[in-house]
């Protein structure tokens, strides 16, 4: 298995220990024929609006979208969730491949940035952990979303069948726990 890193932008270097940890084999993605080698990809936290960019400069977004609609998994993290977003702050998003909407920076700026414990019940662990960055809240979810772990009632790992999300960074804690789950999606 070839797991994909889109390297476009943000905290995807991150991910390589935990795929390491996993025996996972992983290419960094920056352009569409790295989009075409992989069988999942993770779109890591970072800015989604110089993603979104560079995506379209590119020429990566319809390929990306093709793959998806074709049921690739992919991962979503914070940035990368307001990615695969079909709304996003009442506009469309760019994806359109989660039955979301999401407002951004949602929690404050980053100063309010912060580390919640969280229950995640589906991957037996209680008190995670969760570290928010300029996190997107998600406002509502359509009825193929799974809610897997909310936070202040708001949900904060999602599933929509091959298509998870967090709006927080499990890559920057010790756990390969969320990777394991993204690997067998
Ligand atoms: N940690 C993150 O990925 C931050 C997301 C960023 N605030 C955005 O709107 O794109």
């Amino acid at each position: 298995m070839n797991v994909g890193l889109l390297g476009l932008q943000g905290a995807f270097l991150d991910h390589i220990r935990h795929l390491k940890t996993l025996n996972a084999d992983y290419t960094i993605v920056r352009d569409s024929k790295g989009l075409e080698k992989i069988d999942r990809l993770i779109i890591p936290g970072g800015e989604s609006t110089v993603m979104m960019k560079f995506l379209t400069l590119f020429h990566m977004t319809g390929l990306l979208q093709k793959r998806i609609d074709q049921g690739m998994p992919v991962w979503g993290i914070c940035a990368g969730s307001i990615l695969l977003a079909k709304k996003q702050d009442n506009k469309n998003g760019i994806l359109n491949a989660l039955e979301i909407k999401v407002q951004r920076n949602a929690y404050g700026r980053q100063a309010a940035s912060e580390q919640k414990n969280i229950d995640i019940p589906i991957l037996q662990r209680f008190d995670f952990p969760a570290l928010f960055i300029r996190a997107p809240r998600i406002v509502s979810c359509e009825n193929r979303v799974e809610v897997m772990a909310r936070s202040d009632n708001d949900p904060v790992f999602i599933r929509q069948e091959y298509i998870m999300a967090t709006t927080f960074h499990p890559e920057l804690t010790d756990d390969p726990v969320f990777h394991e789950y993204f690997l067998n999606l």
